[in-house]
C-alpha cells in the first residue's frame, strides 16, 4: 500500500529534476533603482502609477506621451509625492523618426515599458475603419516602433549594465476575447506572440520581456471606455470587479523586477496565466509545476465562463429591435 505514496513521490521529484534541467529563461532579478526607467502613457492612468512607484523606488524615470500639457502636471504630482524630478518627452508613437530621436537623446534605457494603448469601443460591424486602424496602429506598432527605436542603445555595454526588461501592456482582453473588443483584442493578443519572439530574439542579449494583463482598472481610459460599453460588455465586466491604476502598477513592477514573462494582475487573471501558458518562457519551477497540473482544470472552469458570456451575448442580442433602441450598443462607434 506505501507503494503508491512512493511512486507519486518519485515521479514529483523526476518531474522536478525535468523542470530543473529543461525550464529557460533561467530566474533573473532586474533592479530598478539608479537604473533608467522609460514609460510610454506615463502620463494618466496605470503608467503614471507606475512613475510614481519606480520614482519612488529611487529609479531615473522618462514618462512618454504626446500631450505636453498632461506631461507636466503628471511630473509635477510625481515631484510633490515623491521629490524626485521626471523627465517627459513628447512624442506619438505611431511617429518612428520622432521616436528615434527621442532614443537617440534619452540615456540608454534599462527597462522599457510599452503601456501607451487605446480602445474604442463597439462591435465591428459598427466600428469606423478609421478607428480600427488607428487601434492597431497605437497598440500594436507603435509598439513595435518603440522597441526598434530603443533596442540598439539598450543592448550597447548590455554586460557591464546589468539585466534589462522590456514589458508589453496587454490586458485580460489579450487572453480571451471578449465582446465588443474585436480589434483591441487582436492588438492585446499580438502583443503575446511579438512578446515570445522578441525573448527568443534577445535572451542572448539579457534583455527580458514581461507581457502584463490586467483586468478593468479605474483610469481615466476606462472612465471614457464606459461611456460607450456596449451592454453586453458591460454584463461580462460585471463577472470582475475593477482594480485601482495602483495596484495594477504594483503586480507590474514587480513583474518586472522577477523577469516574469505572463504577469497577471488579479486571482483569474492568474487561472487564465496558469491555464494558458502554452510556449511562454517560464523561470519558475513553481508556476511550471502548477501550469502542468491546473490546466485541464482550468479549462473546466473557463467553459462555465464562456457559457455566461455566450447566455449574455445571445440573450441581449437576440432582439434586434432591442439593440437598435440601445444607441451605446448599435452606435457605440458611430458616436466617436
Ligand atoms: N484601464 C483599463 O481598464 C485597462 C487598460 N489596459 C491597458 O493599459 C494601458 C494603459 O491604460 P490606461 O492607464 O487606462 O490609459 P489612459 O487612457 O488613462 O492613458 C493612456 C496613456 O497613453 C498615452 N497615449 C495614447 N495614445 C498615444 C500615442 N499615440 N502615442 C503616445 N502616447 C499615447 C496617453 O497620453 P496622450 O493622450 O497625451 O498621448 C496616456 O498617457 C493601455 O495599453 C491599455 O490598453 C489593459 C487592461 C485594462
Ligand atoms: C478561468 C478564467 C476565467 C476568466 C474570467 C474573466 C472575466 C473577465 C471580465 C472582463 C475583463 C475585461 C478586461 C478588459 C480590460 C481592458 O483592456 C479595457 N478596460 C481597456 O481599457
Amino acid at each position: 500500500m506505501a507503494t503508491i505514496p512512493i511512486l507519486i513521490g518519485i515521479f514529483l521529484l523526476l518531474m522536478s529534476l525535468y523542470l530543473t534541467l529543461l525550464l529557460r529563461p533561467k530566474p533573473v532579478k532586474i533592479p530598478v533603482k539608479n537604473r533608467h526607467v522609460f514609460i510610454t502613457g506615463g502620463s494618466s492612468g496605470i503608467g503614471l502609477s507606475l512613475a510614481h512607484q519606480a520614482a519612488s523606488e529611487g529609479a531615473r524615470v522618462t514618462i512618454l506621451a504626446r500631450d505636453p500639457n498632461k506631461l507636466e502636471q503628471a511630473r509635477d504630482s510625481i515631484h510633490l509625492s515623491t521629490g524626485v524630478n521626471v523627465n517627459i518627452a513628447i512624442a506619438d508613437v505611431r511617429d518612428f523618426e520622432t521616436l528615434k530621436a527621442v532614443m537617440d537623446e534619452a540615456d540608454p534605457i534599462d527597462v522599457l515599458v510599452c503601456n501607451q494603448g487605446v480602445y474604442i469601443g463597439g462591435e465591428l460591424e459598427f466600428q469606423k475603419m478609421e478607428n480600427v486602424k488607428m487601434m492597431v496602429h497605437v497598440n500594436l506598432l507603435g509598439t513595435l516602433n518603440l522597441i526598434k527605436a530603443a533596442l540598439p542603445r539598450m543592448k550597447n555595454n548590455r554586460k557591464t549594465r546589468g539585466p534589462a526588461s522590456i514589458a508589453l501592456m496587454s490586458s485580460q482582453a489579450g487572453q480571451c476575447g471578449f465582446y465588443g473588443y474585436t480589434t483591441y483584442s487582436a492588438t492585446k493578443f499580438g502583443l503575446r506572440g511579438l512578446g515570445e519572439a522578441l525573448q527568443m530574439e534577445l535572451i542572448s542579449d539579457d534583455i527580458h520581456v514581461s507581457l502584463i494583463f490586467p483586468p478593468d482598472t479605474a483610469t481615466p481610459g476606462l472612465i471614457e471606455e464606459k461611456k460607450r460599453r456596449p451592454i453586453v460588455m458591460r454584463k461580462i465586466a460585471a463577472c470582475s470587479s475593477p482594480m485601482t491604476a495602483d495596484e495594477v502598477a504594483r503586480k507590474t513592477l514587480n513583474g518586472i523586477k522577477s523577469g516574469t514573462f505572463l504577469v497577471s494582475c488579479n486571482f483569474l487573471g492568474f487561472l487564465m496565466c496558469l491555464g494558458a501558458a502554452d510556449f511562454a518562457p517560464q523561470r519558475s519551477i513553481l508556476t511550471a509545476f502548477a501550469e502542468i497540473f491546473a490546466a485541464g482544470f482550468i479549462r473546466f472552469y473557463a467553459v462555465a465562463f464562456l457559457w455566461r458570456f455566450y447566455e449574455i451575448s445571445s440573450r441581449c442580442n437576440t432582439n434586434s429591435s432591442h439593440k437598435r433602441a440601445d444607441g451605446v450598443t448599435k452606435n457605440s462607434s458611430e458616436l466617436m
